[in-house]
């Protein structure tokens, strides 16, 4: 089993995270775990992203890693502020290979068969799937997986919380990843009690999920 596998398998949901000030992490940590929930991707997109990735690296109870991871140099910047598994929201290669250098599990983006078959290629059990909805849904997931039956997909990109529970049926998907559990505008409303509510919804969810599907 790869790592990023072993890193994110049975966690059921990975709350994508666009922070806009960096003063809400140590509560995001908070809410997140007071909600069960104890991993996050914090995204790159902003200024602030960096330090909230530093802050809540540091905190052991919690498996943070980085995304929308574009170039090498935010490799080793994201590797460097402690983040142990790296996110991009399209397949690079290069990327990957400064990861591996790093010894920090990265999951790449795919949409294509042919993104798989070079993430395969490259060594990786794991990918992400982006955008998912909007490429194609569960259908598009079933057909794109089929051919590659060694490989895990964490899909991600206009999922909720009522549709994660027929993504987590599919026997390949590893969790599932999705900002609506630390929306963006709560998190800048510094709304945390929003962000604890959504993160136990999504606890619940998964539980309950789990408990079926047995
Ligand atoms: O940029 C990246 O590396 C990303 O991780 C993209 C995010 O996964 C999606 O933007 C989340 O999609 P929503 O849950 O629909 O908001």
């Amino acid at each position: 089993m790869s790592a990023a596998v072993a890193l994110l398998r049975d966690r059921g949901t990975l709350p994508v995270v666009v922070a806009d000030d960096a003063g809400i992490a140590a509560g995001l940590g908070e809410a997140l775990k007071a909600g069960g929930i104890t991993c996050a991707e914090i995204t790159l997109r902003t200024p602030a992203g960096w330090e909230v990735l530093a802050a809540l690296a540091a905190d052991d109870a919690l498996l943070v890693g980085a995304g929308t991871v574009l170039d090498t140099e935010q490799v080793d910047r994201a590797v460097d502020a402690g983040a142990r598994f790296l996110v991009s929201p399209g397949f690079d290669p290069v990327l990957v290979e400064r990861a591996q250098e790093r010894g920090v599990p990265m999951v790449p983006g795919v949409a294509t068969a042919t993104e798989v078959q070079a993430a395969r290629r490259a060594g990786l059990e794991a990918v992400k799937l982006f955008p998912a909805e909007a490429g194609g849904g569960l259908p598009a997931l079933r057909a794109l997986a089929e051919p590659f039956p060694g490989m895990w997909f964490l899909p991600t990109g206009g999922i909720t919380a009522e549709t994660a529970p027929a993504w987590w049926s599919h026997p390949q998907v590893l969790c599932v990843g999705g900002s609506w559990v630390a929306r963006r505008d709560q998190l800048a409303a510094g709304d945390l009690d929003a962000v604890r509510a959504a993160a136990a919804a999504a606890t619940e969810a998964y539980a309950a999920w789990r408990e079926g599907a047995r």
